[in-house]
């Protein structure tokens, strides 16, 4: 496709959003994910607590018994954890409970062992009990039903699967849940120039960083990193490693997008993915479009080549794409924040500055700024400040909206 369309921030982000649907739901087995959403309602099938039980270690009576404490009842059974007594309790009565247990027929109270003449912990069932003071029906009794009943709908689709929704739909008899899954992401840094992390850089050459970058924020967003790949510039190697990666639900690549000579991404898709300017600083080029992978029409955004402009674009485009993909809200989260240093902007562009957040406001992480190639500072921000395109220059004090990159 022929380029050169300049787009608002937002109406690129509408434009990726529209690449792909949520993915369908799964069955999966209860397990927490806070990163993906429930796909159906849960119903309990078990009521919470799932039978009246004793709330404290200590002996189950008869409120009416107790009425007058001090007093003495037989000691007629025991109710360990994970049993259930067989035993009615009758008048005079008391049967030994511990924390849990199914409170026994014709009881209706508890009494705790700190308020008997018995000793807390391992201790023979005695004979005989003195009660020293008076329980009322019902007192440290959890009462079946009463956080939840049956058939109620306890999780809703759209609930993030956070180890509490997990732990309640335990709670409520469930071994398996729908949910939407994490999109599997694959990651492809392009680029003649790269080499891996720790190997000798040659003339011209540069440590792949991109690779651990983007794989490292697509976890951070919620995504399953399926493969990452380091190709150069020659358009078979890259289609081949497109070729070859198997079943993905959305493709990421860095670099080979903007005017250069062996700008490989744009030469091999320039069919199918659009090549747009975005006004924005970093990350002006981008690619949005769809690659048949393993037999699918997978979504795929091209982002530029320059380290922070990944990171910025990741945050921009990608965490949302991602999000969308897991039926989840794509909103960013950003805070009013003054500006604890004044800098220049590039007019016409939205500045989006790596800054360290402070109680007091923000700064630029690095002298560098926004710089698009300042990678190795990029670990000292946390977060983005933005600058509306209309300004070049922010004074100390000036109130920035911040994406909190740590979220
Ligand atoms: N004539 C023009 N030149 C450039 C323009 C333009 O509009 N006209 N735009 C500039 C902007 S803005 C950006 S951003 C970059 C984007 O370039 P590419 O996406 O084509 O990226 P590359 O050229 O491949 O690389 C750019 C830069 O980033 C380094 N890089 C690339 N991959 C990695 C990696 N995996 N790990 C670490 N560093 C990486 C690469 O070595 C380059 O320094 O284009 C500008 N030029
Ligand atoms: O927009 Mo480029 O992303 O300046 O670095």
């Amino acid at each position: 496709m022929e380029e050169e369309t300049v787009r608002t921030v937002e109406e690129h982000l509408s434009a990726v959003l529209a690449l792909a649907d949520p993915l369908p739901p799964v069955t999966a087995t209860v397990h927490p994910d806070p990163a993906t959403v429930l796909a159906a309602d849960v119903v309990a099938r078990y009521p919470v607590p799932p039978f009246d039980n004793s709330a404290m270690d200590g002996f189950a009576v008869r409120s009416d018994d107790v009425g007058s404490a001090p007093c003495v009842l037989a000691v007629v059974g025991d109710v360990p954890a994970g049993t259930a007594s067989t035993q009615t309790l009758q008048p005079g009565q008391a049967i030994r409970i511990m924390t849990g247990s199914p409170l026994p027929a014709g009881a209706d109270a508890v009494v705790p062992v700190e308020h008997t003449d018995q000793l807390p912990g391992d201790q023979p069932l005695p004979a005989q009990v003195e009660v020293r003071a008076a329980v009322p029906a019902g007192r440290h009794v959890r009462r079946r039903g009463e956080d939840i009943e049956v058939g109620a709908k306890v999780l809703a689709a759209g609930d993030p699967a956070t180890p509490a929704a997990a732990a309640a739909a335990a709670s409520i008899g469930h071994a398996q849940w729908q949910v939407r899954p994490r999109p599997r992401v694959l990651v492809v840094a392009t680029g003649a120039e790269l080499v891996a992390p720790g190997d000798p850089i040659g003339p011209g050459q540069i440590p792949d960083s991109n690779g651990l970058l983007l794989s490292g924020l697509v976890t951070q967003f919620g995504g399953e990193v399926a493969a990452v790949l380091r190709v150069g510039d020659e358009p078979q190697e890259f289609i081949e490693a497109l070729a070859t990666a198997g079943s993905v639900d959305l493709a990421l690549t860095t670099g080979g997008v903007s005017a250069g000579a062996f700008e490989v991404v744009r030469q091999v898709t320039s069919g199918s993915v659009e090549f747009v300017k975005v006004a924005m600083q970093p990350g002006k080029p981008q690619g949005l479009g769809h690659w048949g992978m393993a037999g699918r029409r997978v979504p795929l955004l091209a982002l530029p080549g320059n380290p922070v402009s990944v990171f910025v674009s990741a945050w921009l485009f990608a965490r949302p794409l991602i999000a969308h993909l897991a039926g989840r809200p794509a909103q960013l989260a950003t805070r009013q924040l003054p500006a604890l240093d004044g800098w220049r902007t590039p007019p016409g562009r939205r500045q989006y500055v790596p800054v360290a957040i402070t109680p007091d406001g923000v700064r630029p992480a690095h002298a560098l700024g926004s710089g698009s190639h300042a990678i190795a500072s990029l670990h000292l921000a946390d977060g983005l400040a933005v600058v509306p395109a209309d300004v070049d220059e922010v004074h100390a004090g000036d109130v920035l909206e911040v994406i909190d990159t740590n979220a």
